[in-house]
């Protein structure tokens, strides 16, 4: 199984997913700012979500990160999307062992402490596991995390993991929460590029779109979350793909 010890990691999963080194738009990427082209077209068309407060959350621990399944009906479009309609699928997390690392996109090689993905599937395919491995399948808004104040929305999930520390263990918590309030305040700056899953099996499948703006966790809430255990038995943390070549890709902005 798949991981991120120096036996299972990053480095050992072109073994048996050939395209974490032959393929051409593998992520996460490293993101130059000053080097990303700045697009009116995506300020032509703003980024739209549309999100519903789940009443039931429903937490997974699935031996590499912690997930949270979508239930109720919630869309992304516009922004490089277009006129494009995605369904949100899931979010879940990647964090490090203490503050320095754990984002898997670095700005400028800066690792922020956490990064959160919403996951969603393109609409024109039915299903989420018709769309994952499609080249225009997939759109995942990645969130920056750092150490600061506590995050009130993320607190339901953070306050409440007692029931998810096994790896493959499952806990429906009895709080609602708005996907739409774990967003950054102003979700106009984003940086969007073409890519993939950055787990096994790697599919070159994801529209990226990585906000400017990070959000903050405070330290109990990132603590919280790495003493969840991974499915080696080992506290989950740094559990992080590192960038990848770009590849000739071009980043571009929404902003100047
Ligand atoms: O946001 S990523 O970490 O790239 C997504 C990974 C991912 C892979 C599979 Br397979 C299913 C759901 C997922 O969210
Ligand atoms: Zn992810």
């Amino acid at each position: 199984e798949w991981g991120y010890t120096k036996k299972n990691g990053p480095y050992t999963w072109h073994k048996h997913f050939p395209i974490a080194r032959k393929g051409l738009r593998q992520s996460p990427i490293n993101i130059v700012p000053r080097k990303a082209e700045y697009d009116d077209a995506l300020t032509g068309i703003p980024l739209w979500v549309f999100y519903r407060e789940e009443d039931d959350v429903m937490l997974e621990n699935n031996g590499h990160s912690l997930e949270c399944q979508i239930t109720q009906l919630g869309y992304l479009t516009g922004g490089p999307l277009g006129n494009k309609l995605f369904r949100l699928a899931q979010f879940h997390l990647h964090w490090g062992a203490d503050d320095t690392r754990g984002s898997e996109h670095t700005i400028d090689w800066k690792q922020f402490a956490a990064e959160l993905h919403l996951v969603h599937w393109n609409t024109k395919y039915g299903s989420f596991a018709e769309a994952v491995h499609k080249s225009d399948g997939l759109a995942v808004l990645g969130v920056m995390i750092k150490s600061g104040v506590e995050n009130p929305v993320f607190s339901v999930v953070s306050d409440n993991l007692g029931g998810l520390i096994q790896p493959h263990s499952e806990d429906t918590i009895p709080f609602s929460l708005d996907p739409t309030d774990l967003l950054p305040g102003d979700i106009r700056a984003y940086w969007t590029y073409e890519g993939s899953l950055t787990t096994p099996p790697l599919f070159e499948s994801v529209q990226w779109i990585v906000f400017k703006e990070p959000v903050e966790f405070s330290p109990s809430q990132l603590d919280a979350l790495r003493r969840l255990i991974d499915s080696d038995g080992n506290q989950m943390q740094d559990n992080f793909r590192p960038p990848q070549p770009l590849k000739g890709r071009q980043v571009r902005a929404s902003f100047q």
